[in-house]
């Protein structure tokens, strides 16, 4: 699809780009003025800043750059020129405006828009301003010769080469600007490239190195060759220069036609023909007036290698390939490679080592008989392809056995294809074309745009520089990155009719003016010679005195003329360097990790801490469920036991009335014993009477007997007393027992405590006051009992252990226990618990802590308060099943299902339990 040209030179001219570059004046220059729009747009070299800086500043800056009194980032600022053409006669006769470009002075240029064009438009609308004003590093104008040009761009950087730096010139510019005719020349007009070769040779003179066994290959690299690739090399050679002379002969006659090997295009060598004219470079003898021999290092010989290639619809094509002749209609496709350091290179590119500069011109010439040019709309033979020449200068220290390459220097001329608009294309291979140029051209643009902003963005992180998506950026790539310094010619076509593609070209120049250069190898030499001087300060002085000279000559100097030791010592000292490096960034790195590790611990403690919270939350809330199902029991049971105190006391109450009935009755029997009708009733009153008598009696007796049996055990148990260690056993035992009645008497007494709340429990449960006391009385006798329980079960184990000795020492004993046994009531049942009253509960009491059958048994639930309390029963763990079921009540049925089926949520612990309940 083509691309289309609204930006003519495929440039990356986006919003943010135009923002930054363009800085607008309220310089009034005529045309209908609009509101907050200025009239003119002011795009310079060094004018990074927003907002606007008023002209006056402007002129200023420019007046300061002009006497070089600018800060160093405006030295190393990348050189941009503007070369204007003139019309062609065809232009000329088609009468084509010329006032919409303007030179104002020689480095700033005025563009105003003429009225059809596209930019006049917009600026109507009010989008844009309808003039523009550039500045660059300076200005040729239409009647500027290639001369003039050539000594004010290229001849300094011909130095520079010779000196060892690297150099790149390229040409940028719409279609049928004049780029090749500034590159290449036309005619006698010899352009920046033969001028530059002829000057070289000529500074060369006498300091060639004219054997082939040194070869540049790869990115920067020399390979000394052996014989067979010497001869190789020189066949090679001499069949181009041969070509070239055969062809030269002919001149006029056939034209060789190369395909592009990828669909059509046919490279005619037309163009050729223009500078064919001549067979030498015709040069003004003024250019080369003087000779630079002088001034290069002495003792090394240089030796010229040429190459010359072609990027075409993104393939490179070697213009120096002998092949063709071979299989005439095919072009081999050239690759890109990196070497081990990463720096790209063409591969198997022919270099070819000239002697001369008319070997050099011939080359040239033979190689641009193989490059694409075709006829455009505007442009009879435009280049549809970038065609790069690059020379390659060894510096050669002969003197020694073998002849060794010490540097290698390089020269690049890029003659950039013209930035076209695809749609008036009328041939689909043009199409084509066009779009690929405009596809690299954009690809420079937006890497000239990443590396500004990088540049001048240093805090920020950098934006990565796209010089991968073109072929082109990727071979000059190095150019830009500190592998030397690059210059950018802008050609412009005056043409009112190709204003707006000037236009932009212009503004992407202006991107470029921007551009501040890597470091050279100049600052190369002078980090080399800093860190020659570090190890002086270790001791090892010696090397670096040699080295040491006067500053300004060491700067001005290259990396020859150091020797091989001292490069080895500065190595050794990158090397130290990268380690200490390493080990910086090594511990840069764990503390990075120990921040971070600290920084989770922080997050896993604060999540501890939240889960704590949340589970204290938790908790406490379901503590607060509990206790609402505790109050809610308790309400429940205390409802449930009002009841049951209120059924009971109707029934005491019914029992005393049928007492007091009975025995208000009983005087009446004895005041009337021998009435008729009183017969049998006073019968059964005399049979009731009799069987209370005899109750009294029983009862008596058997106070009076187990008093007398309890006296009697006292007594058997004082003479039981035996020495030794059984005997303080026995002791204590005797002390717990004692200890056990106490508590014993404690409870009865509590019972009886108990038995009053009773009787006022009527009262008390009316009132719902007693309730409290009540309870509180059940917890008091409920943790006598537990104590007692503990006393007892210390008691049995006391016991257990005397009743060894005791077995031994007195059978009588054991007897005697067995008869006071059999005089002991038996134990009422439940049932009767009733109608007990506290005074009988003492026995009862007293009973149970006698039996010797329950010294190896848990203490067993008091019967009476059992069935005094029956909602007791679930505290006491060791009930029997029986009795549990026997005395079911509420609380017990709740406690119950609960010991059966565990609450899911943990559930509160007993002693809180035990507490409120
Ligand atoms: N400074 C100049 N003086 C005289 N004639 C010039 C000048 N510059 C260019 N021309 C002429 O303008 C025409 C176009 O120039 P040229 O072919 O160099 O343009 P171009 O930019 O290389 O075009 P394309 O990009 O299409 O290859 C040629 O005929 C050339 O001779």
């Amino acid at each position: 699809m083509a691309l289309s040209l609204s930006s003519p030179c495929g440039c990356p001219f986006d919003e943010d780009e135009e923002m930054a570059v363009f800085e607008s004046t309220a310089a009034e220059h005529g045309g209908p003025s609009r509101p907050g729009l200025p009239e003119i747009s002011v795009i310079s070299p060094g004018l990074d800043t927003w907002p606007p800086i008023a002209e006056p500043k402007l002129a200023v800056k420019a007046a300061a750059v002009r006497q070089g009194s600018c800060d160093e980032g405006d030295k190393e600022r990348v050189k941009v020129f503007l070369r204007i053409r003139p019309l062609t006669e065809t232009e000329s006769q088609r009468g084509e405006e010329l006032g919409c470009v303007a030179v104002q002075d020689e480095e700033t240029l005025l563009l105003k828009a003429p009225k059809e064009s596209q930019n006049m438009r917009t600026a109507e609308r009010g989008i844009t301003q309808s003039m523009h004003k550039f500045s660059f590093s300076k200005i040729f104008g239409p009647e500027s010769t290639q001369q003039q040009f050539y000594e004010s761009t290229m001849k300094q950087m011909v130095k520079d080469v010779l000196h060892g730096e690297n150099r790149l010139l390229y040409t940028f510019g719409v279609t049928n600007s004049g780029k090749t005719y500034t590159v290449q020349g036309s005619g006698r007009e010899a352009g920046l490239l033969p001028r530059a070769l002829a000057s070289l040779f000529r500074k060369l003179q006498g300091r060639l190195y004219g054997a082939l066994d040194l070869k540049p290959v790869m990115y920067q690299d020399v390979r000394q060759l052996d014989s067979g690739e010497v001869r190789v090399e020189e066949i090679r050679r001499n069949s181009l220069l041969k070509e070239d002379g055969n062809l030269t002969s002919r001149r006029g006659g056939n034209t060789t036609v190369w395909d592009s090997g990828i669909g059509g295009l046919s490279s005619a060598s037309s163009i050729a023909t223009q500078l064919e004219d001549s067979d030498s470079v015709c040069l003004e003898p003024d250019s080369l007036s003087h000779s630079g021999a002088d001034d290069l290092a002495d003792g090394v010989q240089f030796s010229i290698w040429v190459a010359f290639y072609e990027i075409y619809n993104e393939f490179l094509y070697d213009l120096l390939d002998a092949s063709p002749s071979l299989q005439p209609r095919k072009r081999a496709t050239l690759r890109l490679s990196d070497d081990r350091h990463g720096n790209p290179y063409v591969k198997d590119l022919a270099w070819i080592q000239v002697r001369s500069a008319e070997e050099a011109w011939r080359i040239l010439r033979a190689g641009r008989r193989n490059q694409s040019f075709a006829s455009t709309h505007l442009n009879q033979n435009s280049s549809r392809s970038h065609s790069i020449f690059s020379i390659r200068v060894l510096h050669v220290r002969p003197e020694t056995d073998s002849a060794q390459a010490t540097h290698i220097s390089e020269l690049t001329v890029c003659d950039l294809a013209g930035s076209e608009r695809c749609k008036e294309q009328r041939n689909g291979e043009r199409m084509k074309e066009a779009n690929n140029i405009n596809t690299s051209l954009l690809t420079l643009g937006r890497c000239i745009a990443a590396l500004r902003h990088n540049q001048n963005n240093k805090s920020r992180p950098p934006q990565v520089v796209p010089f991968r998506d073109s072929k082109m950026t990727r071979v000059l790539q190095g150019f830009f990155c500190g592998r030397g310094t690059s210059s950018m010619v802008v050609n412009i076509n005056p043409c009112s009719s190709i204003y707006d593609e000037t236009l932009q070209a212009l503004k992407f120049s202006a991107i470029a003016t921007q551009l501040v250069h890597g470091p050279s190898t100049k600052t190369r030499v002078a980090y080399i010679l800093s860190l020659l001087r570090e190890p002086a300060a270790n001791g090892n002085e010696s090397t670096v005195m040699e080295e040491e000279g006067d500053e300004s000559d060491v700067e001005d100097g290259d990396i020859t003329m150091f020797n091989t030791e001292s490069l080895l010592q500065a190595i050794d000292v990158l090397k130290r360097e990268v380690q200490r490096q390493r080990e910086e960034k090594d511990v840069l790195e764990a503390n990075v990790r120990e921040q971070v590790v600290s920084e989770m611990m922080a997050v896993i403690s604060g999540m501890q801490d939240g889960f704590s919270e949340t589970l204290e939350a938790e908790k406490s809330l379901i503590e607060v469920r509990y206790e609402d199902k505790l109050a809610n029991v308790q309400k429940y049971l205390k409802k449930f036991y009002s009841q049951e105190l209120k059924e009971r006391d109707e029934e005491i109450e019914a029992l005393s009335a049928a007492l007091d009935k009975t025995k208000a009755a009983e005087p009446v029997h004895k005041s009337a014993p021998h009435g008729d009708s009183e017969g049998p009733r006073r019968s059964r009153r005399l049979t009731d009477q009799a069987e209370c008598g005899r109750l009294h009696v029983e009862l008596d007796q058997c106070r009076a007997e187990l008093l007398a049996r309890t006296q009697e055990l006292a007594k058997l148990k004082m003479q039981l007393e035996v020495p030794g260690s059984s005997c303080t056993v026995t002791n204590a035992a005797d002390r717990k027992l004692e200890d056990g009645q106490r508590n014993l008497h404690q409870l009865r007494l509590d019972l009886q405590r108990l038995g009053a709340d009773l009787q006022s429990g009527e009262r008390a449960c009316c009132r719902n006051t007693g309730g409290e006391r009540l309870r509180q009385a059940l917890t008091a006798a409920d943790e006598t009992l537990a104590k007692q329980d503990q006393i007892l079960m210390d008691l049995q184990n006391g016991l257990i252990l005397v009743k060894a000795d005791l077995r031994r020492k007195a059978e009588t004993l054991a007897q005697t226990l067995a008869q006071t046994q059999s005089f002991l009531p038996p134990l009422p049942s439940s049932g009767c618990a009733a109608s007990i009253t506290p005074g009988s509960c003492k026995k009862r009491g007293y009973g149970v802590a006698a039996p010797s059958d329950t010294e190896n048994r848990p203490p067993q639930k008091r019967p009476l308060f059992q069935s005094l309390f029956p909602t007791r029963t679930p505290t006491r763990k060791y009930n029997t099943r029986a009795a549990e079921e026997a005395n079911v009540t509420p609380s017990s049925r709740i406690l119950r299902s609960r010991q059966q089926s565990p609450p899911r949520s943990p559930a509160p612990t007993p002693r809180s339990l035990r507490g409120k309940y």
